[in-house]
Protein backbone atom coordinates (compact mmCIF):
# COMPACT_ATOMS: atom_id res chain seq x y z
CA UNK A 1 0.00 0.00 0.00
CA UNK A 2 1.26 3.61 -0.62
CA UNK A 3 2.37 5.37 2.04
CA UNK A 4 0.19 8.06 3.57
CA UNK A 5 1.82 10.79 5.61
CA UNK A 6 0.17 12.16 8.58
CA UNK A 7 -0.05 15.25 11.19
CA UNK A 8 -2.12 14.22 14.66
CA UNK A 9 -3.15 17.50 16.56
CA UNK A 10 -4.34 16.29 20.15
CA UNK A 11 -1.87 13.84 20.75
CA UNK A 12 -1.93 13.87 24.67
CA UNK A 13 -5.28 13.67 24.63
CA UNK A 14 -7.40 10.79 25.59
CA UNK A 15 -8.31 9.52 21.74
CA UNK A 16 -4.74 11.04 20.11
CA UNK A 17 -2.49 9.13 22.09
CA UNK A 18 -4.54 6.27 21.18
CA UNK A 19 -3.95 7.56 17.43
CA UNK A 20 -0.72 8.28 17.52
CA UNK A 21 -0.80 4.51 18.53
CA UNK A 22 -2.28 3.71 15.43
CA UNK A 23 -0.24 5.41 13.17
CA UNK A 24 3.32 4.11 14.96
CA UNK A 25 1.54 0.02 14.13
CA UNK A 26 0.45 0.48 10.65
CA UNK A 27 3.12 0.13 8.73
CA UNK A 28 1.91 2.28 5.60
CA UNK A 29 1.08 5.06 7.91
CA UNK A 30 3.72 7.87 8.66
CA UNK A 31 3.61 10.03 11.48
CA UNK A 32 5.71 13.40 10.75
CA UNK A 33 4.46 15.03 13.40
CA UNK A 34 2.14 16.70 16.27
CA UNK A 35 0.09 19.65 17.34
CA UNK A 36 -0.19 20.22 20.55
CA UNK A 37 -1.09 23.50 22.45
CA UNK A 38 2.23 23.37 24.14
CA UNK A 39 5.99 22.00 24.22
CA UNK A 40 6.58 23.62 20.99
CA UNK A 41 10.18 22.62 19.16
CA UNK A 42 10.47 19.82 21.39
CA UNK A 43 10.74 16.01 20.08
CA UNK A 44 7.37 14.59 21.37
CA UNK A 45 9.67 11.17 22.63
CA UNK A 46 10.39 14.58 25.08
CA UNK A 47 7.04 14.76 26.29
CA UNK A 48 5.82 12.39 29.48
CA UNK A 49 4.01 9.34 28.80
CA UNK A 50 4.24 9.62 25.04
CA UNK A 51 6.07 7.23 22.67
CA UNK A 52 9.78 7.51 22.06
CA UNK A 53 9.07 9.27 18.32
CA UNK A 54 11.85 11.43 17.11
CA UNK A 55 9.17 13.70 15.40
CA UNK A 56 8.52 17.47 16.17
CA UNK A 57 6.27 19.26 17.88
CA UNK A 58 4.44 22.05 16.82
CA UNK A 59 2.07 24.48 18.19
CA UNK A 60 0.98 26.53 15.03
CA UNK A 61 -0.74 24.13 12.83
CA UNK A 62 -0.30 26.20 9.92
CA UNK A 63 3.90 25.94 10.26
CA UNK A 64 3.30 22.59 10.72
CA UNK A 65 1.33 22.38 7.17
CA UNK A 66 4.12 24.57 5.49
CA UNK A 67 6.95 22.78 6.65
CA UNK A 68 5.87 18.86 6.78
CA UNK A 69 3.36 19.01 4.08
CA UNK A 70 1.38 15.79 5.48
CA UNK A 71 -1.45 13.94 3.46
CA UNK A 72 -3.44 13.94 5.93
CA UNK A 73 -4.67 15.78 9.38
CA UNK A 74 -6.16 13.64 12.01
CA UNK A 75 -7.98 16.28 14.35
CA UNK A 76 -9.11 14.76 18.22
CA UNK A 77 -8.75 17.95 19.82
CA UNK A 78 -11.82 20.15 20.84
CA UNK A 79 -15.16 21.87 18.98
CA UNK A 80 -13.28 25.40 18.87
CA UNK A 81 -9.62 24.27 17.48
CA UNK A 82 -11.26 20.99 15.40
CA UNK A 83 -13.19 24.06 13.35
CA UNK A 84 -10.51 26.25 12.75
CA UNK A 85 -8.25 23.49 11.95
CA UNK A 86 -10.68 21.90 9.41
CA UNK A 87 -10.98 25.25 7.59
CA UNK A 88 -6.75 25.73 7.37
CA UNK A 89 -6.60 21.69 6.29
CA UNK A 90 -8.56 22.83 3.72
CA UNK A 91 -6.57 26.04 2.70
CA UNK A 92 -3.62 24.14 2.46
CA UNK A 93 -4.44 21.22 0.51
CA UNK A 94 -4.57 18.52 3.37
CA UNK A 95 -7.12 16.02 3.93
CA UNK A 96 -8.77 16.42 7.33
CA UNK A 97 -10.07 13.70 9.35
CA UNK A 98 -11.56 15.13 11.76
CA UNK A 99 -13.48 13.04 15.37
CA UNK A 100 -13.51 16.05 17.22
CA UNK A 101 -17.63 16.73 17.80
CA UNK A 102 -19.61 20.23 18.14
CA UNK A 103 -20.08 20.92 14.62
CA UNK A 104 -23.01 22.49 13.75
CA UNK A 105 -25.36 21.45 11.04
CA UNK A 106 -24.78 24.77 8.94
CA UNK A 107 -20.43 24.17 10.06
CA UNK A 108 -21.08 21.19 7.81
CA UNK A 109 -22.52 22.59 4.82
CA UNK A 110 -20.06 25.96 5.10
CA UNK A 111 -17.20 23.29 5.77
CA UNK A 112 -18.73 20.87 2.63
CA UNK A 113 -18.91 23.70 0.23
CA UNK A 114 -15.17 24.89 0.90
CA UNK A 115 -13.83 20.98 0.31
CA UNK A 116 -15.73 21.27 -2.61
CA UNK A 117 -14.56 24.79 -3.95
CA UNK A 118 -10.79 22.95 -3.03
CA UNK A 119 -11.78 19.74 -4.49
CA UNK A 120 -10.15 18.69 -0.98
CA UNK A 121 -11.51 15.55 0.42
CA UNK A 122 -12.30 15.48 3.84
CA UNK A 123 -14.05 13.33 6.39
CA UNK A 124 -16.23 14.13 9.78
CA UNK A 125 -17.10 11.25 11.80
CA UNK A 126 -18.94 11.95 15.24
CA UNK A 127 -18.06 8.50 16.22
CA UNK A 128 -15.67 6.28 14.46
CA UNK A 129 -16.40 3.06 16.19
CA UNK A 130 -17.94 -0.07 13.45
CA UNK A 131 -20.75 -0.41 16.60
CA UNK A 132 -21.59 2.82 17.05
CA UNK A 133 -22.30 3.20 13.26
CA UNK A 134 -24.80 0.21 13.20
CA UNK A 135 -26.59 1.28 16.43
CA UNK A 136 -27.48 4.38 14.06
CA UNK A 137 -28.07 2.36 11.22
CA UNK A 138 -30.53 0.29 13.37
CA UNK A 139 -31.94 3.07 14.95
CA UNK A 140 -32.74 4.87 11.43
CA UNK A 141 -34.24 1.10 10.29
CA UNK A 142 -36.66 0.79 13.51
CA UNK A 143 -38.02 4.82 13.90
CA UNK A 144 -39.63 3.78 10.02
CA UNK A 145 -41.50 1.79 12.00
CA UNK A 146 -41.92 3.47 15.58
CA UNK A 147 -41.66 7.15 15.37
CA UNK A 148 -41.45 7.64 18.97
CA UNK A 149 -37.73 7.50 20.31
CA UNK A 150 -35.65 9.28 22.95
CA UNK A 151 -31.43 9.49 22.82
CA UNK A 152 -30.04 8.77 26.02
CA UNK A 153 -26.08 9.42 25.36
CA UNK A 154 -23.91 8.32 28.21
CA UNK A 155 -20.18 9.71 28.30
CA UNK A 156 -17.15 10.09 30.94
CA UNK A 157 -17.05 13.72 32.92
CA UNK A 158 -14.01 15.20 31.12
CA UNK A 159 -16.58 15.90 27.92
CA UNK A 160 -16.75 19.13 26.49
CA UNK A 161 -19.83 19.34 24.07
CA UNK A 162 -23.25 17.82 24.81
CA UNK A 163 -25.26 16.37 23.36
CA UNK A 164 -22.64 14.26 22.06
CA UNK A 165 -21.96 14.53 18.13
CA UNK A 166 -23.06 10.23 17.93
CA UNK A 167 -26.63 11.30 19.32
CA UNK A 168 -26.83 14.51 17.24
CA UNK A 169 -26.10 12.19 14.08
CA UNK A 170 -28.33 9.62 15.25
CA UNK A 171 -31.34 12.49 15.77
CA UNK A 172 -30.57 13.30 11.97
CA UNK A 173 -30.49 9.64 10.89
CA UNK A 174 -34.05 9.28 12.20
CA UNK A 175 -35.08 12.66 10.96
CA UNK A 176 -34.80 11.36 7.51
CA UNK A 177 -36.84 8.84 8.08
CA UNK A 178 -39.56 10.15 10.41
CA UNK A 179 -41.81 13.06 10.38
CA UNK A 180 -41.16 15.82 12.82
CA UNK A 181 -43.53 15.32 15.47
CA UNK A 182 -44.18 16.09 19.26
CA UNK A 183 -43.75 13.47 21.32
CA UNK A 184 -45.34 12.92 25.45
CA UNK A 185 -48.49 14.24 26.49
CA UNK A 186 -49.98 17.64 24.31
CA UNK A 187 -49.57 19.39 27.72
CA UNK A 188 -46.52 18.48 29.31
CA UNK A 189 -44.62 21.18 31.38
CA UNK A 190 -41.33 21.23 32.35
CA UNK A 191 -41.39 22.24 36.23
CA UNK A 192 -37.65 22.31 36.49
CA UNK A 193 -36.02 23.59 32.95
CA UNK A 194 -34.36 21.11 30.82
CA UNK A 195 -36.29 18.28 32.44
CA UNK A 196 -36.89 16.86 29.03
CA UNK A 197 -33.85 17.10 27.39
CA UNK A 198 -33.13 18.88 24.30
CA UNK A 199 -35.44 18.49 21.33
CA UNK A 200 -34.84 17.82 17.94
CA UNK A 201 -37.76 17.65 15.61
CA UNK A 202 -40.10 16.53 18.71
CA UNK A 203 -37.07 13.73 19.66
CA UNK A 204 -35.71 14.01 23.20
CA UNK A 205 -31.93 13.98 23.63
CA UNK A 206 -30.50 13.41 27.37
CA UNK A 207 -26.98 13.66 28.11
CA UNK A 208 -25.38 11.81 30.91
CA UNK A 209 -21.83 12.72 32.31
CA UNK A 210 -20.29 10.60 35.30
CA UNK A 211 -16.57 9.51 36.41
CA UNK A 212 -16.28 5.91 34.93
CA UNK A 213 -17.76 6.06 31.45
CA UNK A 214 -16.37 5.97 28.52
CA UNK A 215 -18.87 6.29 25.56
CA UNK A 216 -22.35 5.15 25.88
CA UNK A 217 -25.71 5.14 24.14
CA UNK A 218 -29.18 4.00 24.68
CA UNK A 219 -31.98 4.52 21.53
CA UNK A 220 -35.19 4.07 23.31
CA UNK A 221 -38.40 3.56 20.89
CA UNK A 222 -41.95 2.99 22.46
CA UNK A 223 -45.25 2.08 20.88
CA UNK A 224 -48.36 0.29 21.99
CA UNK A 225 -47.22 -2.17 24.58
CA UNK A 226 -43.80 -2.53 23.60
CA UNK A 227 -40.43 -0.78 23.85
CA UNK A 228 -37.30 -1.41 21.97
CA UNK A 229 -33.98 -0.15 23.04
CA UNK A 230 -30.95 -0.62 21.01
CA UNK A 231 -27.48 0.21 22.93
CA UNK A 232 -23.96 0.84 22.01
CA UNK A 233 -20.91 1.05 24.48
CA UNK A 234 -17.68 1.86 24.07
CA UNK A 235 -15.69 0.26 26.64
CA UNK A 236 -12.19 2.00 25.91
CA UNK A 237 -10.73 4.14 23.16
CA UNK A 238 -9.28 1.08 21.12
CA UNK A 239 -12.49 1.01 19.64
CA UNK A 240 -12.17 3.86 17.53
CA UNK A 241 -9.09 3.12 15.42
CA UNK A 242 -10.40 0.40 13.19
CA UNK A 243 -12.38 3.74 11.82
CA UNK A 244 -9.95 6.40 12.14
CA UNK A 245 -7.87 4.39 9.98
CA UNK A 246 -9.93 3.24 7.22
CA UNK A 247 -11.17 7.37 7.32
CA UNK A 248 -7.69 7.93 6.96
CA UNK A 249 -7.31 5.80 3.83
CA UNK A 250 -10.65 6.93 2.66
CA UNK A 251 -9.89 10.32 2.70
CA UNK A 252 -7.44 10.56 -0.02
CA UNK A 253 -9.82 9.33 -2.77
CA UNK A 254 -12.39 12.12 -2.14
CA UNK A 255 -13.78 15.55 -3.31
CA UNK A 256 -15.94 16.55 -0.93
CA UNK A 257 -16.74 16.60 2.95
CA UNK A 258 -18.46 13.23 4.41
CA UNK A 259 -19.97 13.90 7.53
CA UNK A 260 -20.20 10.04 9.44
CA UNK A 261 -19.04 6.79 8.16
CA UNK A 262 -21.91 5.54 7.58
CA UNK A 263 -21.75 6.95 3.74
CA UNK A 264 -17.94 5.01 4.17
CA UNK A 265 -19.17 1.64 5.15
CA UNK A 266 -21.59 -0.23 3.34
N1 LIG B 1 -15.24 10.52 16.59
C1 LIG B 1 -15.07 9.66 17.58
O1 LIG B 1 -15.24 8.43 17.44
C2 LIG B 1 -14.64 10.20 18.90
C3 LIG B 1 -14.56 11.53 19.08
N2 LIG B 1 -14.16 12.06 20.25
C4 LIG B 1 -14.02 13.51 20.27
O2 LIG B 1 -12.63 13.79 20.12
C5 LIG B 1 -12.31 14.99 20.81
C6 LIG B 1 -11.16 14.70 21.78
O3 LIG B 1 -11.61 13.79 22.76
P1 LIG B 1 -10.63 13.31 23.94
O4 LIG B 1 -9.38 12.77 23.37
O5 LIG B 1 -11.45 12.47 24.83
O6 LIG B 1 -10.34 14.71 24.65
P2 LIG B 1 -9.10 15.11 25.57
O7 LIG B 1 -9.55 16.33 26.32
O8 LIG B 1 -8.59 13.93 26.31
O9 LIG B 1 -7.97 15.54 24.51
C7 LIG B 1 -8.03 16.67 23.72
C8 LIG B 1 -6.59 17.10 23.48
O10 LIG B 1 -6.59 18.10 22.46
C9 LIG B 1 -5.69 19.11 22.86
N3 LIG B 1 -6.01 20.34 22.16
C10 LIG B 1 -7.03 21.20 22.38
N4 LIG B 1 -6.94 22.23 21.50
C11 LIG B 1 -5.86 22.00 20.73
C12 LIG B 1 -5.24 22.70 19.67
N5 LIG B 1 -5.70 23.86 19.24
N6 LIG B 1 -4.13 22.17 19.11
C13 LIG B 1 -3.61 20.99 19.55
N7 LIG B 1 -4.15 20.28 20.57
C14 LIG B 1 -5.25 20.78 21.14
C15 LIG B 1 -5.84 19.19 24.37
O11 LIG B 1 -4.74 19.85 24.95
P3 LIG B 1 -4.91 20.56 26.40
O12 LIG B 1 -5.10 19.46 27.37
O13 LIG B 1 -3.64 21.31 26.58
O14 LIG B 1 -6.12 21.44 26.27
C16 LIG B 1 -5.91 17.71 24.72
O15 LIG B 1 -4.62 17.18 24.87
C17 LIG B 1 -13.61 15.44 21.47
O16 LIG B 1 -14.23 16.39 20.64
C18 LIG B 1 -14.45 14.19 21.54
O17 LIG B 1 -15.83 14.44 21.54
C19 LIG B 1 -13.82 11.28 21.31
C20 LIG B 1 -13.91 9.91 21.21
C21 LIG B 1 -14.36 9.26 20.00
O1 LIG C 1 -16.04 12.63 23.88
C1 LIG C 1 -16.09 11.38 23.71
O2 LIG C 1 -15.55 10.59 24.49
C2 LIG C 1 -16.81 10.88 22.55
N1 LIG C 1 -17.24 11.70 21.66
C3 LIG C 1 -17.92 11.40 20.47
C4 LIG C 1 -19.31 12.00 20.48
O3 LIG C 1 -19.47 13.15 20.93
O4 LIG C 1 -20.24 11.35 20.03
C5 LIG C 1 -17.88 9.93 20.12
C6 LIG C 1 -17.94 9.02 21.28
O5 LIG C 1 -19.24 9.04 21.75
C7 LIG C 1 -16.95 9.41 22.35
Amino acid sequence: MKEITLIIAGPRGNMGKEAVKLAEQTPHFKLLAVVDTKNEGKRLRDISDMPALDIPVYTDLEKCFTEQKPDVLIDLTSPESGRVHLELALDYGVRPVIGTTGFSQEDIERLRAKAEEKEVGAIIAPNFAIGAILMMKFAQTAARYMPDVEILEMHHDKKLDAPSGTAQKTAQLISEVREAKKQGHPEETEDLPGARGAEVEGMRIHSIRLPGLVAHQEVLFGGPGQTLTIRHDSINRASFMPGVRLSVETVLSLKTLVYGLEHIID
